[in-house]
């Protein structure tokens, strides 16, 4: 009890205070009674830090979706493999399993979470664990446990354990009234959908932890991303994937959104490439801790036409689904990531024309609907 009591006033004499509180080092609401900042100082498990030239320890929360394993590639190439460690709740492919260090976690198993940052002396986490836009408006309460008690668990681990902690946001943490061409940063919020809300509560909740904890909290507010090797994971923006697999295989794709439906995209190695790229960032160059990241925009039609110069017989047909229209008609059209570029050198690398070139090299031209005929 006078620990909590002594907690409690340390608590109260920083809220007095005038300021933000950076710096000032005070344990999350979670840590009293529990907390391993309370066992003395010189405990050794606690003791290791790592020095600045020092490759980080990672783990990647969520790491079997779209976007983990290609992370994970990456940031193995930076810091050596058996430096980055990804989780899931899923059981992974082979060459996933194979290709480097894995491990089961449910972040919604707190101790489990936290056993496997301090077996591993994790020093930096990237949070991709969630329900999207589509399967979160399928399952609220999963969404809401997954995107927001999930996210709470991770954010107290990392401010316990003095983490680096990335946590993507999305085009979808803005809603119907935020303006949507082009969208800045800092303007008003109010999605309607569960992901959108779980989302903005991650950006809100990881920026206090920043000025209230002195969390290193760095977040990105990612577009649709494209990719090849990997499929989306129930958004609004799958189509956009899809469209590939479907002009290869059939020649033929039905798209769930309305041809004039504009909303900004991203190729996957942009992404990537940013999020190391924040993550990297000096934290003096950082005048904001969410950023937009913006490279492209585009409407189905027209990425449609894109592929037609690579497979002219592709036919397209529209077959709306109502709850993805309606999410990507109160998202953003264009995306303003002004201040990315300005503070830490954002610049992206594949334009749409790239983009679909790249995907059909990579997805092989050899399979092509024309040969299979
Ligand atoms: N892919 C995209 O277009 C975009 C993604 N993002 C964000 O990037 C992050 C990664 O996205 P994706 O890879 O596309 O997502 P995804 O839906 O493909 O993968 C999410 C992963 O989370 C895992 N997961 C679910 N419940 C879990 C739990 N209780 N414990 C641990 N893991 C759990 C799933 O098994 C899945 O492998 C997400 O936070 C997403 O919101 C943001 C904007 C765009
Ligand atoms: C843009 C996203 O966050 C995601 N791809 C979705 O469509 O839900």
């Amino acid at each position: 009890m006078p620990i909590v009591k002594n907690v409690s006033r340390a608590v109260s004499q920083l809220l007095q205070s005038s300021g933000c509180g950076c710096g000032i080092s005070i344990v999350p609401v979670r840590c009293i009674g529990v907390s391993p900042r309370q066992v003395a100082s010189d405990a050794s498990f606690h003791s290791v830090s790592f020095s600045e030239s020092d490759h980080p320890r990672v783990l990647i929360t969520g790491g079997l979706g779209q976007l983990g394993v290609g992370l994970a590639k990456l940031l193995r190439k930076r810091f050596g493999k058996n430096n980055v460690i990804l989780s899931d709740i899923r059981k992974p492919a082979d060459h996933v399993f194979h290709s480097g260090p894995f491990i089961y976690s449910d972040i919604l198993d707190y101790k489990n979470l936290r056993e496997i940052v301090v077996n591993n002396r994790i020093t930096w986490l990237f949070h991709y664990s969630a329900l999207l836009s589509a399967v979160g408006e399928a399952n609220v309460p999963l969404a809401r446990a997954v995107n927001i008690t999930g996210l709470h668990n991770v954010l107290d681990i990392a401010a316990e354990h003095n983490l680096r902690l990335f946590v993507p946001s999305t085009i979808g943490a803005f809603g119907p009234t935020s303006p949507r061409d082009p969208t800045p940063d800092l303007c008003i919020q109010r999605p309607r959908t569960i992901y959108g809300v779980s989302k903005v509560h991650a950006e809100l909740m990881g920026e206090y932890y920043h000025y209230r904890y002195g969390l290193d909290f760095r977040c990105l507010r990612y577009p649709g991303i494209i990719s090849a090797d990997s499929q989306p994971g129930g958004g609004t923006t799958d189509y956009a994937v899809q469209i590939f697999h479907d002009a290869i295989k059939t020649g033929k794709f039905q798209c769930n959104l309305k041809p004039d439906t504009r909303l900004p995209m991203m190729y996957i190695d942009d992404c990537l490439k940013a999020t190391l790229e924040v993550m990297e960032a000096p934290a003096e160059a950082l005048t904001m801790r969410t950023y937009n990241i913006s490279a492209m925009s585009f409407t189905p039609e027209e990425l449609a036409q894109e592929v037609q110069k690579h497979i002219p017989e592709l036919q397209v047909t529209y077959n709306v689904d109502e709850v993805r229209q309606a999410i990507a008609d109160s998202w953003p059209m264009n995306f303003d990531d002004s201040n990315a570029r300005r503070d830490w050198g954002w610049k992206h690398d594949y334009d749409l024309p790239e983009l679909v070139s790249t995907m059909f090299s990579f997805l092989g031209s050899d399979s092509r609907i024309a040969q299979a005929n």
